[in-house]
């Protein structure tokens, strides 16, 4: 547990540990705020229990002398209004370093939920296709809370309360060794001996909330992911009880923690009640049962009680908590530290050179001049012995529109992929305009290409904002959305609906066609005029006529953009310049329309011509 906790701080920028030092004084001024309002009221209740020493001898009978009040109850009430003074100071010390604890212990949190998003977003592509998007928001959202409220805010409020109660206890010591000595003793081996008792139960519980947790949200995502199927074949139940199930085990575990943290409450009632008998019944035998020795000695004990005991408590429940949540750390502790590293290698090298420029999207574009050849390229998935791309090889020359046609599985998408940049082959490279892929500006790669994938996603907002995707809706262009609209033939749709491009799509544009759906796709590719087109199936839910429309409007671009695209129908490459027929990870052939369908068998069994 410790050991976590040294990775958890060395995880803190230097700002953060700045604070958490000014942090600490502050709990260092709290602890001593709060032993003074308990000693406070020490000479109150001696005066109170006999009035008549201010008449005596004594440092409260020369500060009664020296106050010029003449009336020892008139003292009296002063004095308890500098104690109640005093109490309040510190009360209100107490809510501001409060306030200040919490707000560290959120900011910690959130940053760190914030580094992992940073992260997870900046992982190549191979990173989320094996992944599950499910876990990665569990981690985000649900195992970042629990570091945030079950381990962070927990230390920072165990270190107060160790501090405050260790210098009360210190304070009493001092006041009176015998009976402060006994009384710690009882409480803290009485803590003690209960979090022993548990802590392995504990550890335990904190993980199984980890996997329940992981249960639940996969639950969640394919359930509502899959909610077409799962209604249309009726397996919307085996979901529901699956939820149930880990929902129920959620509860139990969750439940059991929860009264391991609070169980030492009650048996530490029992045991402050018996000591405040025992310590009356020492008190009056010591003191012969003279109240006014009495009376200062067991007001500060009791008060002093008052904030220890529920001190202690919150020690123990800290202690609970971070043990039990120290599993939510493990689980993330791998991905924060390779945070940590990636952001020091981010400042190292910058992964895109930034040119000033007022036009970030002219500024930062390549102008294809000879074209992108793929030169042998060979790639295995992760995992996988077949590779899916052996040796492929093909030119894709500036400004011609070209076909990557073959069976499923035959490497197409996969070849795009490299294109793209998404994906780095194993060996081979991809030479754009002779300059191999890596060596190319990326800012500038991403702005040059324009892409349509097979599923598009589109996001629960508008049209526009998703045409426009991942720009911020006050900096979206509306010019350009609507002549990439218009490219792509969404007017028609866009003129009929009554909010136009601010139109609602829905979640994953449930609200769309599949053919709508595409063209607001396209559209995306077309918003900052790319001058390379990659469109992988990006027509196939089209009907006949409009694939036809988008289809002359893309190829409207030859002669002035690149284009590339893969489709199953071949009617869809049928002008293209050059058609690469793909099997098995490579090029077998490769011409136009006629030639391939003239003297390919396969292109002829798939153009359905013989
Ligand atoms: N994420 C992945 N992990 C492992 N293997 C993959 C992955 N994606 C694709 N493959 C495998 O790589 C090979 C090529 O797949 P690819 O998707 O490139 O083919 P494709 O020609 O685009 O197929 P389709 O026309 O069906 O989209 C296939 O054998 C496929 O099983």
């Amino acid at each position: 547990m410790l050991g976590s906790l040294r990775i958890l701080y060395s995880l803190l920028t230097r700002e953060q540990r700045n604070k958490l030092l000014r942090l600490q004084i502050l709990i260092v001024i709290m602890s001593i705020a709060q032993i003074l309002s308990v000693l406070s009221i020490g000479p109150f209740m001696a005066i109170v229990g006999d009035i008549e020493r201010l008449k005596g001898q004594g440092v409260l009978a020369d500060i009664y002398h020296a106050s010029g009040i003449s009336n020892p109850l008139d003292f009296l009430f002063w004095l308890g209004v500098v104690v109640l003074a005093i109490l309040v100071s510190a009360a209100l010390i107490s809510i501001y370093t409060t306030w200040r604890m919490c707000m560290y212990g959120a900011k910690i949190g959130v940053d760190i939920s914030s580094r992992l998003f940073d992260y997870y977003m900046r992982q190549p592509w191979l990173f989320h296709v094996q992944g599950s998007s499910s876990t990665l928001t569990k981690h985000i959202s649900q195992e970042c809370q629990r570091v945030s409220l079950g381990i962070i805010k927990p230390v920072i409020d165990v270190n107060a309360k160790l501090l405050m109660s260790s210098m009360m206890a210190l304070t009493l010591v001092i006041y009176n060794p015998g009976v402060a000595l006994f009384g710690l003793l009882i409480f803290s081996s009485s803590y003690f001996l209960l979090y022993v008792t548990v802590r392995r139960k504990l550890t335990n519980n904190g993980r199984s909330i980890s996997r329940i947790q992981t249960l639940r949200y996969k639950t969640m995502s394919d359930g509502f992911g899959g909610i077409k199927d799962a209604l249309v074949l009726g397996r919307g139940h085996s979901f529901i009880e699956r939820f149930r199930q880990t929902s129920d085990d959620f509860a139990r575990v969750n439940g059991i923690t929860q009264l391991l943290t609070q169980l030492p409450r009650y048996a530490m009632e029992l045991i402050a009640f018996g000591s405040i008998i025992f310590l009356v019944l020492y008190l009056l035998s010591v003191h012969e049962g003279d109240l006014g020795k009495m009376l200062p000695i067991m007001s500060v004990y009791a008060l002093a009680g008052f904030k220890i005991l529920p001190a202690f408590q919150q020690i123990y429940q800290g202690v609970s908590s971070i043990r039990s949540n120290i599993a939510a750390f493990e689980v993330i502790h791998d991905d924060l530290m390779a945070s940590r590293e990636s952001s020091g290698n981010d400042q190292q090298q910058p992964e895109e050179t930034h040119v000033p420029c007022h036009d970030d999207v002219a500024c930062h574009r390549l102008t294809l001049n000879i074209g992108i050849r793929l030169s042998n390229i060979v790639f295995h998935y992760p995992g996988k012995d077949e590779p899916a791309l052996n040796g492929l090889s093909l030119d894709i020359p500036a400004n011609k529109v070209i076909g990557l046609v073959g069976a499923s599985g035959s490497g197409k998408s996969t070849a795009v992929d490299i294109l793209l940049g998404l994906i780095y082959p194993d060996n081979g490279q991809v030479l754009v305009d002779g300059v191999p892929l890596p060596e190319v500006d990326k800012r500038a790669w991403r702005y040059t290409i324009g892409y349509v994938s097979q599923s598009i996603f589109l996001s629960d907002a508008s049209i526009a904002e998703n045409i426009a995707f991942g720009i911020a809706p006050e900096a979206i262009d509306e010019s350009r959305v609507k002549k990439a609209a218009g490219l792509a033939y969404l007017d028609e749709l866009i003129a009929s609906l009554p909010q136009g491009l601010a139109t609602p799509v829905g979640e994953r544009g449930i609200q769309l066609s599949g053919g709508q759906r595409q063209r607001i796709g396209i559209a995306r590719a077309l918003y900052f005029d790319a001058s390379i087109l990659v469109l992988d199936e990006a027509t196939s839910a089209l009907d006949g006529i409009t694939e036809k429309q988008v289809m002359n409007a893309i190829h409207a671009f030859s002669g002035s953009k690149t284009i590339v695209l893969i489709a199953h129908r071949l009617a869809t490459v049928s002008q293209c310049d050059c058609i690469y027929l793909l099997s098995d990870g490579r090029v077998i052939d490769q011409g136009r329309y006629d030639e391939l369908a003239e003297r390919n068998d396969t292109f002829k069994r798939m153009a359905k011509l013989v």
